[in-house]
């Protein structure tokens, strides 16, 4: 029912400190009050003047303001330290995932990574502002109630007191029951945004085979699931909010008609009687409280658990700092040669890669082709440090290391993909994304260098124009040659990787951009995967890939020569 994780947190002692002697003091407010006002009645039922009573009454609106004070400073210091760590948590998840890379958004999806960043994250917040309080409250305030009863009447006490385990066994079970519902509704909230999210990027796949019909049925069937295990969570929290109420109850009453036989038999006056009868529910309150506050604040726990589990996944993923900070000396990476021995890749049990072994050395354009599926994006997220090899070394200049996930690398390293990602800005701040600082000059360089002055000019706003998702749409055409423009802004960078950047695009556009995109090229060290065999005359050097294996590498003036030419043309060219 208590969540380690919260013992976790950043600062949590010293907070529980104060909430501690908060709650304690907030407990004696309440004796206090209760004391007040039974006094004050008792005496003007005795027949004593109101005035008599002022001091009582005074006593009890001390006590009652002090109440509400010391609960409101309390919930305003736990929001700010929730907030606070929801901020530091979202931070330490985001720093992760950049480290860990695609690899782990692949893993869990982009919706659920998203939705642990944003949303998971304000329901850490609340549940760390509501589940702290609550929890001290449960152990502090009937403690201090029990003790204050005892000298007022020990029958009362012992039957407040004996009712107690029962509750909090019965809140245990509850809370067993109610934390795997939780965690289940979770995974379904996170099935159900990745289905949506996979839904939305499908939209034109989906309308043009006019499937999005019974792809609408298939999100009805996950929200159904998410809605009924919502709806299950629901109704347990109503179910043990209720049987909580009626014990909270039958207590009450179990001691009101003790006390009415004692009262009748004139072994029990009445003060003590009516100071205890005012503090038995204010006994109970907090573990109703925590109950029926306790579901409301399951989200934000099954998030905390969820975002940890995410920093640790994503923290496995990402290599040992040593090798993260290996240093490759700058000689090694102004022109770097890159040698792969035996490197294999395993996707859970699938293997992609299979005993790769080559070398190049800079200036050179390695042209890596194959059929799709033979694994080239895959050699190439090994190449851009995306993720780590299985087995097998690479070794940069004298540098040997086992990834290239690596800080150095990839300061040095320009990916470029099939599907550049356009971020919502303007023109100018998409080329200037990675270069911040690079002048207008500089820019408009770029754009012309790779064609897209013409656009920048056409545009209403000039560079300025916003574009991306909900703003002017590119074509992939131009999207590609955005991606061109910023690898054309930072020259500094030695190593470029081509991830089939012509591959959705039409004859006539590939052919467009062939000049811009061979004119980066010069002097660097280039890895190009493609499945259009044009190309690999503008090539240097050529590896040749299937299923997972190199089945030919040599200059490419050697490449029609070679059985692996004899066998790509007798399949027709690549597919
Ligand atoms: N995340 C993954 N999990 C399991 N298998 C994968 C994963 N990604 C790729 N594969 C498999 O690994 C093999 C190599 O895939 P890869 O994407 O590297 O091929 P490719 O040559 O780049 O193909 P294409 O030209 O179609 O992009 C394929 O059989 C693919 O099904």
């Amino acid at each position: 029912m208590f969540d380690r994780a919260i013992f976790e947190l950043d600062g949590i002692k010293p907070m529980m400190a104060v909430v501690v002697a908060l709650t304690v003091a907030r407990a004696l407010a309440v004796v206090g009050q209760a004391v007040g006002l039974a006094q004050a009645i008792v005496g003007v039922w005795q027949g004593n003047a109101l005035e008599e009573q002022a001091a009582w009454i005074a006593l009890f609106f001390c006590c009652f303001v002090a109440r509400q004070v010391i609960l409101a400073a309390q919930d305003h210091m736990l929001d700010r330290y929730a907030y606070r760590q929801a901020d530091s948590l979202r931070e330490s998840l985001l720093q992760a995932v950049f480290e860990a890379g695609p690899a782990l958004v692949g893993r869990r999806g982009s919706a659920a990574v998203v939705n642990s960043a944003i949303e998971g994250t304000e329901h850490v917040a609340a549940y760390i502002a509501l589940i702290i309080p609550k929890m001290t409250a449960v152990g502090i305030v009937p403690l201090v109630l029990l003790i204050a009863m005892i000298p007022l009447d020990l029958v009362s006490a012992f039957i407040a007191l004996a009712c107690f385990p029962f509750i909090i066994l019965y809140m245990i079970m509850i809370g067993y029951t109610a934390k795997d519902d939780a965690a289940k509704r979770h995974g379904e909230f996170e099935r159900m945004s990745n289905h949506f999210i996979d839904s939305l990027r499908g939209i034109d796949t989906l309308k043009a085979f006019g499937r999005s019909r019974d792809h609408a049925g298939r999100i009805f069937a996950v929200s159904e699931r998410f809605r009924e295990a919502t709806m299950k969570t629901l109704r347990i929290a109503t179910l043990s909010s209720a049987v909580l109420d009626t014990f909270a109850t039958l207590a009450l009453a179990a001691v009101a008609i003790m006390m009415g036989f004692r009262l009748v038999e004139g072994t029990l006056s009445f003060l003590p009687a009516l100071s205890v009868l005012i503090m038995v529910p204010e006994y109970f309150r907090p573990i109703r409280e925590f109950a029926s506050d306790y579901h409301a604040s399951l989200d934000g726990r099954t998030s905390l658990a969820a975002i940890r589990e995410t920093i640790d996944e994503a923290r496995a993923l990402r290599p040992q700092n040593a090798e993260r900070d290996l240093a490759l000396s700058s000689e090694a990476l102004e022109a770097p040669s890159v040698t792969l021995e035996n490197v294999s890749f395993d996707y859970a049990g699938y293997t992609a890669l299979n005993d790769i072994s080559f070398s190049v050395k800079s200036p050179c354009k390695v042209g890596i082709i194959g059929a799709s599926g033979s694994g080239k994006t895959t050699l190439l997220n090994l190449l851009s440090g995306f993720s780590d090899p299985s087995s097998g070394s690479i070794h940069i200049g004298t540098t040997t290391c086992s990834t290239l996930r690596n800080h150095q690398w990839h300061a040095h390293a320009t990916f470029i993909p099939q599907d550049p990602y356009l971020f919502h800005a303007s023109l100018h701040d998409n080329v200037a994304f990675y270069q911040p600082h690079a002048t207008d000059k500089d820019i408009a360089r770029a754009l012309e260098a790779v064609g897209l002055d013409v656009l920048a000019r056409e545009l209403p706003q000039g560079i300025d124009t916003p574009i991306g998702a909900g703003e002017r749409m590119l074509s992939g055409g131009q999207a590609q040659r955005v991606a061109l423009a910023r690898a054309f802004l930072d020259s500094s960078r030695t190593i470029l990787l081509f991830d089939e950047p012509t591959a959705h695009l039409d004859v006539e556009t590939e052919l467009e951009l062939k000049e811009s995109t061979l004119a980066l090229m010069e002097n660097k060290l280039v890895f190009f995967a493609t499945h259009r065999l044009h190309w690999a005359a503008n090539m240097d050097y050529i590896i040749v890939m299937d299923h997972g294996r190199i089945t030919w590498q040599g200059p490419s003036d050697k490449l029609k020569n070679s059985d692996a030419w004899t066998r790509l043309s007798a399949e027709g060219g690549l597919r």
